[in-house]
């Protein structure tokens, strides 16, 4: 065997270490997730991810090949987080609600931890027809945008493991509903009047609020949606005074229970 020849059975022989560290390494985050749910611990702990990040730092010190190997480590992570949501939930989670009730960040929040795709209704909307929902309302109507919803619903039949960010109008309509729990588990977050004003009062995108923008019109307009958010909802989770991490661990919680019962 000459050299080259070598040290490319070497390689092969690194490759294997690789996949058998790899193989042992998703057995293990399999064991937290079932030591943590055994136990009922938060899914959630952002401070073990920071943790884990300043020991690969720490370890690599000036290695001269840090960044690729960080590179390889950002991968590993992403695909630790997506086993993770794979075992945990093996559908799309849809987050309906009113306004201003966290659909947007907390599906930010929840792709983000565990690398799943996101859809925001809202933006592909804007994307597609390249004008802001403020100014679909004022050129087309509201139906108009209406159908656009039902359509990119029924669209999104076709994904797996995706957490989607609807519009607070959405679930107004039985067939968004029908549609929706085709693919998915249905979440809706709640929050008080106040607790929505405050959170929207400076936003310039939410035109069905345009002349109602005060604690009462707001409560109003809740008040008439009220029925069909919770008729449409598998699991409801308020929002009041909790943070984007403790809805989330909530929320997570309540799917759970309900996969198992
Ligand atoms: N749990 C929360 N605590 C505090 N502020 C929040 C929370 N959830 C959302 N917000 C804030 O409220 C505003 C509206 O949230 P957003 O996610 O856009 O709501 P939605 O998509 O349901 O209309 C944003 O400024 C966001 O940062
Ligand atoms: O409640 C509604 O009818 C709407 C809610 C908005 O989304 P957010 O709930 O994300 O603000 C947006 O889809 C549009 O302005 C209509
Ligand atoms: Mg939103």
């Amino acid at each position: 065997m000459n050299d080259l020849e070598m040290y490319r059975e070497q390689l092969a022989l690194c490759d294997d270490k690789i996949i058998d560290a790899l193989v042992e390494r998703n057995a293990i985050v399999e064991k937290i997730m079932a030591y943590k749910e055994e136990y009922g611990m938060p899914i959630l702990q952002p401070q073990q991810e920071a943790k884990q990040a300043a020991r690969l730092k720490e370890k690599l010190g000036d290695n001269k090949y840090r960044e690729e190997i960080y590179d390889v480590f950002r991968r590993i992570n992403r695909n630790s987080k997506r086993i993770q949501a794979r075992k945990l939930f093996d559908y799309n989670i849809i987050l309906i609600g009113f306004m201003g009730a966290g659909k947007t960040t907390i599906s930010d929040y929840l792709s983000t931890m565990f690398a799943m795709n996101i859809v925001e209704m809202d933006q592909v909307i804007e994307e597609r027809e390249e004008m802001s929902i403020q100014d679909i309302f004022a050129t087309y109507g509201e139906e108009y945008f209406r159908e656009l919803e039902t359509s990119l619903l029924i669209e999104m039949q076709s994904r797996k493991n995706t957490v989607i960010s609807c519009g607070g109008g959405v679930a107004m309509r039985e067939r968004n509903v029908e549609e929706m729990k085709k693919n998915g588990r249905v979440v809706l977050l709640t929050a008080s009047p106040e607790t929505i004003y405050e959170r929207v009062k400076d936003s310039r995108n939410r035109p069905v609020l345009n002349g109602r923008k005060n604690v009462e019109g707001i409560s109003e307009l809740m008040e008439q949606r009220r029925e069909k958010y919770e008729a449409a909802a598998d699991v409801v989770v308020n929002t009041d005074g909790k943070t984007v991490l403790q809805v989330c661990e909530e929320m997570i919680q309540k799917l759970t229970e309900m996969e198992e019962k």
